[in-house]
């Protein structure tokens, strides 16, 4: 008999199977649509992959919700990013007051947007749309100590699933994850290196602006880290609590949940990449409900998304993080939904169909 989890293992339970008779029956109507078939390549690939995840052979993208997950990092002690660490709270108030890039993007598309402040050194204050979870003002520096402690990592992962339970709950169709955290470039590129075993060099690159001094600064910081959690990083809930961020395992948390309640997650760039490939070790099952968004322009990311075999949807040297490059990615999801529904097949447009 498998043994029932407790509840703080709730993480370990695979996600929901894909319907296949609903992807084989969107792949039968595609044949059937006004077309040469493969002509709208990708599209034609994504509108039958949300039907396997949605269970119909019509998939609807009309309800999406972005959360943005905020927090500070510990490891900025270490002099990691072009801009101060006051940054994460102020743009939590911009998120807040609607000005940041994802607030118009969110709004230009008629998308829930929420954000959760999960501990800010800068700490902006209750605010409508932010969501109080304060763990802590930041996590610890992990160049000496774990980044969370296992409470706290807990807590985090609670806290994207909790996200995704309110989409779920306000009926979204697909989840997107959002972070801001001043220096989590370095946490990603931390995390990442722990779980693949890649050297830091191949990680670490300019986040918000560092000149190529500042890449290899980075490194090093990097490279110490590693060395201090060294043996303690196989298990990749481990390597995400010990190198990662509040913002990082809340992601982590909202891509196991998604994957558990059957919602599709749109994967930003390369921090939300980083801690959907930590959800994927964690729960390997998750892999079937992500769709990648962009190819970020931090060099990392290529990395990232070959060891997901993940081919993102766009290219558009995006550097930004808020979920900004999923958000920009979401009206082709759309599109391909409309031209799969709404299209007519060969016969009821009475056009000829290919010869033979
Ligand atoms: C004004 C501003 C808005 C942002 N929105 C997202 N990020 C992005 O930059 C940060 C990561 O880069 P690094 O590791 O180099 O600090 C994260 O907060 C990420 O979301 C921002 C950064 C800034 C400065
Ligand atoms: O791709 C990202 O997610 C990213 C890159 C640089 C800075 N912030 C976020």
């Amino acid at each position: 008999m498998t043994p029932t989890p407790n509840e703080s293992d709730w993480w370990r339970q695979p996600a929901k199977p894909l319907h296949r008779p609903a992807g084989e029956a969107a792949a039968r109507r595609q044949a059937q649509l006004t077309k040469p078939p493969g002509a709208l390549g990708r599209l034609e690939a994504i509108a039958i992959q949300l039907a396997s995840m949605q269970g119909r052979e019509r998939p609807a993208l009309e309800r999406a919700q972005i959360t943005v997950f905020a927090g500070d990092h510990g490891v900025m002690a270490e002099g990691v990013s072009a801009f101060p660490q006051a940054v994460t709270g102020e743009m939590v108030k911009n998120f807040a007051r609607g000005g940041a890039a994802i607030s118009v993007l969110a709004r230009e598309q008629g998308v829930r947007l929420e954000v959760v402040d999960l501990g800010t050194v800068n700490d902006p204050g209750p605010l409508d749309g932010v969501i109080r979870l304060r763990l802590a003002p930041s996590t610890a520096n992990f160049t000496s100590a774990p980044a969370m402690t296992e409470s706290q990592f807990e807590q985090a992962l609670a806290a994207g699933r909790a996200a995704v339970a309110r989409a779920a709950g306000a009926g979204a169709q697909l989840f997107i994850a959002g972070e801001m955290g001043i220096g989590n470039t370095t946490a990603a590129a931390a995390l990442a290196c722990g779980l693949i075993g890649l050297p830091a060099q191949l990680m670490a690159g300019p986040g918000t602006g560092l000149d190529a001094e500042g890449v290899a600064r980075k490194a090093a910081v990097i490279d110490r880290a590693l060395a201090c959690h060294a043996g303690q990083l196989a298990e990749p809930a481990e390597a995400l609590r010990r190198l990662g961020g509040f913002e990082l395992a809340a992601i982590a948390g909202a891509c196991i949940a998604c994957a558990q309640k059957g919602l599709p997650m749109l994967v930003d760039g390369f921090i939300v990449t980083a801690a959907a490939l930590a959800a994927v070790r964690m729960q390997p099952t998750v892999r079937d409900w992500l769709l990648f968004a962009h190819a970020s322009a931090e060099p990392g990311h290529g990395h990232l998304l070959q060891m997901l075999g993940a081919q993102p949807l766009i290219d558009l040297n995006l550097r930004l993080g808020e979920g900004s490059g999923a958000a920009v990615a979401l009206p082709l999801l759309r599109l391909a939904c409309a031209l799969h529904n709404g299209m007519a097949t060969f016969a009821e447009a009475g056009v000829s169909e290919k010869h033979g």
